[in-house]
Parts: C-alpha cells; sequence; structure tokens
C-alpha cells in the first residue's frame, strides 16, 4: 500500500533510501536544513555534492520547513548524523501530526551517554507520538543502492510486525531486507564496524597487505561482539548482515568515507586535514570515542579500538601504534 514517508537527512544515505522508496511507489517527501540543496532536489532534481551524476526520479520532493514535510506521514526516516538525531527528534515532536511509525538508518553512538540511536529517538519521541522504532542496516554504500546495484540489508524492531512494516516498504528487486528483532545487536554492530573500517584503511595507507587486512576485520569483529554482547546484543547477530557483513563492506570499499579517512591517517595525514578533505560525515571518529569510554566501563578488552583512540585523540603514531598491537601477551582465539 503507498504510505506517506518524510525521510530526515538529504546526504549521501538519505537521498539514496527516498529514491528506493520512490522506485517502490511511495509519496515521499526529503528534508533538510539547506535552501539552496533542497531547490537543487525539486529543480534539477540532482543532489551533486553527495550523490554525484545522478538523476533523482521526478516524484521525489524536497522541503526545507519541517512541519510541511512530516504533515501526515505514516514513516519517518531519519538518516542525520547520529551527532544531529537528539536535536532533529526535539524538533519533529514540536510539528507531528501523526503517530508514525519511526525508521533510522544512521550508524554511531550518542557522544557523552554513549546511548544507541534508537534510546535517543525513544527518548526524545513520546510513546503517545509515535509507533515502535525500527532499526535499518547492513553492508550498503550509498552510491551502489542509487544505481540500484543488488544490495540486501536488515530492519530491526522489538516488535516484529514494524520491522515487517519497513521491509515492506524498501523491498524490490535490487533491495532486499531481512528481519531481527535484535535492535541492541543490529546498531552496535552498525555503529562499530566503522571503527574497525578507519583501521582498515590505515592498515591500507600504511603500506600492509591482505594478512593483515583479514587480521583486522576477524579481530574486529571479536571486539565488536565482545561490547555487542556486554551491552546486552545476541552475539548470532554478528555473523548477520549488520555484523560480518556491513564489517566486511566498509573494511574493503573506497566507497567508504571511514576506510578512506584510515588510509589518509595510514599515508600521514593529520585527523583535521582528514575531515576537511571528506567533507561528508565520518561517523567512526566519534564513535571511536564513544566505544572506548564505554569499553572502559563495562570491562571490555577492545585493543583495536583503544590503539585507534589513540591515534585520533592522543597523537599516537600511526606506524607506532600498529606495531605495538602486535606485540601485545599472547591469547587464545577463544577467550571472548
Ligand atoms: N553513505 C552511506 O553509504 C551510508 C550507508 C549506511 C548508513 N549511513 C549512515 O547514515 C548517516 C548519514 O550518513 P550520510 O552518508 O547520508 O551523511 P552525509 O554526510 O552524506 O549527509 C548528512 C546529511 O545530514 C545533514 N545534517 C547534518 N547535520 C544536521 C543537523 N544538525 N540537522 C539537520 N540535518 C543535518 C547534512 O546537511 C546532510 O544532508 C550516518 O550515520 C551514516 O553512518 C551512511
Ligand atoms: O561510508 P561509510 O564509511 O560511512 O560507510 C557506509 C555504510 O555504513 C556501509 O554500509
Amino acid at each position: 500500500m503507498k504510505q506517506k514517508i518524510a525521510v530526515l537527512g538529504p546526504g549521501s544515505w538519505g537521498t539514496a533510501l527516498a529514491k528506493v522508496l520512490v522506485e517502490n511507489g511511495h509519496d515521499v517527501t526529503i528534508w533538510g536544513r539547506e535552501v539552496d540543496q533542497i531547490a537543487e532536489i525539486n529543480q534539477q532534481h540532482t543532489n551533486q555534492h553527495y550523490l554525484p551524476d545522478l538523476l533523482l526520479p521526478l516524484e521525489l520532493k524536497a522541503e526545507y520547513d519541517l512541519k510541511t514535510a512530516v504533515t501526515g506521514a505514516d514513516a519517518i526516516l531519519f538518516v542525520v548524523p547520529t551527532k544531529a538525531i537528539r536535536s532533529v527528534a526535539a524538533q519533529l515532536v514540536a510539528v507531528l501530526d501523526t503517530k508514525p511509525v519511526i525508521i533510522h538508518a544512521s550508524k554511531g553512538l550518542e557522544q557523552g551517554t554513549h546511548k544507541r540511536i534508537s534510546q535517543v529517538l525513544m527518548e526524545e519521541i513520546p510513546a503517545d507520538k509515535r509507533q515502535d522504532v525500527v532499526v535499518l542496516s547492513g553492508p550498503s554504500h550509498a552510491e551502489e543502492v542509487a544505481v540500484r546495484d543488488i544490495t540486501t540489508i536488515t530492519a530491526a524492531s522489538k516488535n516484529l510486525k514494524y520491522a515487517e512494516y519497513v521491509q515492506q516498504l524498501f523491498m524490490n528487486d535490487y533491495f532486499r531486507i531481512y528481519t531481527n528483532d535484535d535492535v541492541i545487536g543490529v546498531e552496535t554492530g552498525a555503529a562499530l564496524k566503522n571503527i574497525i573500517a578507519l583501521g582498515s584503511g590505515a592498515i591500507h595507507g600504511l603500506g600492509f597487505g591482505d594478512n593483515a587486512k583479514a587480521a583486522i576485520m576477524t579481530r574486529g569483529l571479536a571486539e565488536i561482539s565482545r561490547l555487542g554482547v556486554a551491552m546486552g546484543a545476541d552475539p548470532l547477530t554478528f555473523i548477520g548482515m549488520s555484523g560480518v557483513g556491513d564489517l566486511i563492506v566498509t573494511c574493503t570499499s573506497v566507497h567508504s568515507r571511514n576506510w578512506r579517512a584510515g588510509d589518509l591517517l595510514g599515508r600521514g595525514h593529520n585527523l583535521q586535514e582528514v575531515l576537511d578533505n571528506m567533507g561528508m560525515i565520518v561517523e567512526g571518529v566519534s564513535t571511536t570515542k564513544a566505544a572506548y569510554e564505554l569499553s572502559q566501563e563495562l570491562n571490555v578488552e577492545m585493543p583495536i579500538t583503544e590503539t585507534i583512540y589513540k591515534v585520533l585523540y592522543e597523537g599516537a603514531d600511526v606506524q607506532e601504534a600498529a606495531k605495538l598491537i602486535m606485540l601485545r601477551d599472547g591469547r587464545s582465539e577463544k577467550e571472548f
């Protein structure tokens, strides 16, 4: 059934997901705060900064007034960076006129509180103003989804009925959605893989080979699972789309902003230069801080995250850091 959907965040991923929804026959409005960008989407049917050379469907509407964008919405999809989730949710509550399903496709942990995004959304949007919150995550570069390349991801909610609703909204012959009821596992896998992608990029930038890349992904998955389980996740979720699936795609692709940022760090650029160069959100940088602090709080060993934290926030030399992590005491692979 045709649904009215508001997409909050006209960046790379919000635009690609909005395109999928329009192609599936839904009535879609994308909301953003930059007047010029909104005009470009409505008039040129492009979003050149975020998805260069892509012609967007003529039916996709863009709007900079939030109230107009969300009026009558059956579902509202958040795709702003993690740091903006709480403030955008608060703005939304003030203008909501329906009780929509809330979906988010962002990947990170809130700074300071270390909360997952669905927790922030549930805190900001009272239960009487929304249905359940559904998390959308998995191996999916916006650039590939935008050109209808085959992609599979997961929709997760506590009440599976809502994950199934989201599955129906997005499914088509190039975009396949699995459901899951492990919201914690899906959100922690999504957030933490970006840290490992920074490390994987750095290893490439430093000139190491495929053995090193396999090592960081495998041991990265071990520490993602350790922290995720300590936060309440089902360990099986980490071998699914939002776990190992997303880890592989982010650690091996030049499309990944996190991988590219790590690559530049490995080549000797400093963090500020790297972020200035990117012009888009690199979630792994702030997630590294939140995850490192959380690992200290929960007493979970995360040597890769700790190493990347030291490079990003304490000025550790990236080459030296790679050496030190290899010289840690030996341990069994079976220790969890
Ligand atoms: N790009 C991808 O392929 C991809 C895939 C899956 C998930 N994600 C996740 O989706 C989220 C968004 O990523 P993206 O790639 O679209 O980022 P982006 O940098 O391409 O775009 C972010 C958008 O959010 C807007 N924005 C930033 N701060 C805002 C604020 N305070 N209020 C309102 N709007 C604000 C920006 O103007 C921009 O339109 C991230 O959490 C990312 O990890 C991205
Ligand atoms: O470009 P990145 O590094 O934010 O990664 C994009 C997606 O999360 C991949 O699934």
